[in-house]
């Protein structure tokens, strides 16, 4: 593979290019094999013009700086980047069962086993970025991979900053995953993924986010009230339903540590030793 040997040079001319994988704002997702290792990857194919239109040249400078530091099971690898006239060239772990979102939005929601297993392996990883002073700030759906055995990636670490940060997250995106901090633009710190994989947590048992509203200034409402309501249907258990709350916790030192997640009862219950054994 291509794992710590001397940083050479990539060009264009070292990959052949498969199916593109998806297309985004800023550029596409391709399928591509490294010609001389044949090793398979996902290249993130970005145009600088519209880089510099939406001025995140910084914003991927620091996730190219912190995800290619990143080692670990849970997290998408990123190996190397080059680029040309017109592209920045990102080389990534290519995720062989693509985007947890579309898998959510397939079965509508997650059984307790399959969301408390992934949910671990998330809390593992998210502490191994805290470790490294990383805050991700925008776990949500649409960022997590699926892995060749079915394994979680935390992928896309564009919002990702140093702890502690006040750098506000211009709300383009949804706001549903930000913690009361945050959309106060508060000071803030790796807490926010405690708050975040609550959010998640919620998400994957009853299939849409907890403080979920029409407009933006309703969604802020509810975020900053913690005012999480459970559906009756899909039918969760009461001990899922304590784990989330000890997430959602609008003072953020309160918040569940990641590293306790492990002996919560209901994770304890339900996520899958195997699973995790598999570098999960
Ligand atoms: Cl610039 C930009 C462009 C597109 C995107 C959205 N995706 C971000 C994640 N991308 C992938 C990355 Br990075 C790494 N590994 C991947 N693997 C896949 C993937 C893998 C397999 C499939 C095929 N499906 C798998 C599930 O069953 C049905 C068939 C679809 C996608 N997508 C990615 C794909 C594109 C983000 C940013």
């Amino acid at each position: 593979g291509t794992s710590g040997g001397p940083k050479r040079r990539w060009t264009i001319d070292d990959f052949d290019i498969g199916k593109p994988l998806g297309k985004g704002k800023f550029g596409n997702v391709y399928l591509a094999r490294e010609k001389q290792s044949k090793y398979i990857v996902a290249l993130k194919v970005l145009f600088k013009s519209q880089l510099q239109q939406s001025n995140v040249e910084h914003q991927l400078r620091r996730e190219i700086e912190i995800q290619a530091h990143l080692r670990h099971p849970n997290i998408l690898r990123l190996y190397g980047y080059f680029y040309d006239k017109e592209k920045v060239y990102l080389i990534l772990e290519y995720a062989a069962r693509g985007e947890l979102y579309k898998e959510l939005v397939r079965c509508n929601h997650f059984d307790e086993r399959t969301s408390a297993t992934y949910i671990l392996s998330l809390a593992r990883a998210l502490h191994y970025c805290h470790t490294k002073h990383v805050i991700h700030r925008d776990v949500k759906p649409e960022n997590l991979l699926v892995g060749l055995n079915g394994e979680l990636k935390i992928s896309d670490f564009g919002w990702s900053v140093h702890a502690p940060s006040n750098r506000r997250k211009t709300l383009c995106g949804t706001l549903d995953y930000l913690p009361p901090e945050m959309v106060e633009g508060k000071e803030h710190t790796t807490s926010v993924d405690n708050w975040s994989l609550g959010v998640l947590t919620y998400e994957f048992l009853f299939g849409g986010p907890p403080f979920e509203a029409p407009g933006h200034q309703e969604t802020y409402r509810r975020i900053v009230r913690v005012d999480i309501k459970f559906p009756d249907k899909p039918a969760v258990s009461d001990s899922a339903k304590a784990f989330i709350s000890k997430l959602l916790v609008k003072d953020a030192h309160r918040r569940l540590p990641l590293l306790e997640v492990q002996n919560d009862p209901w994770i304890k219950a339900n996520a899958d030793p195997d699973m995790l054994a598999r570098g999960n």
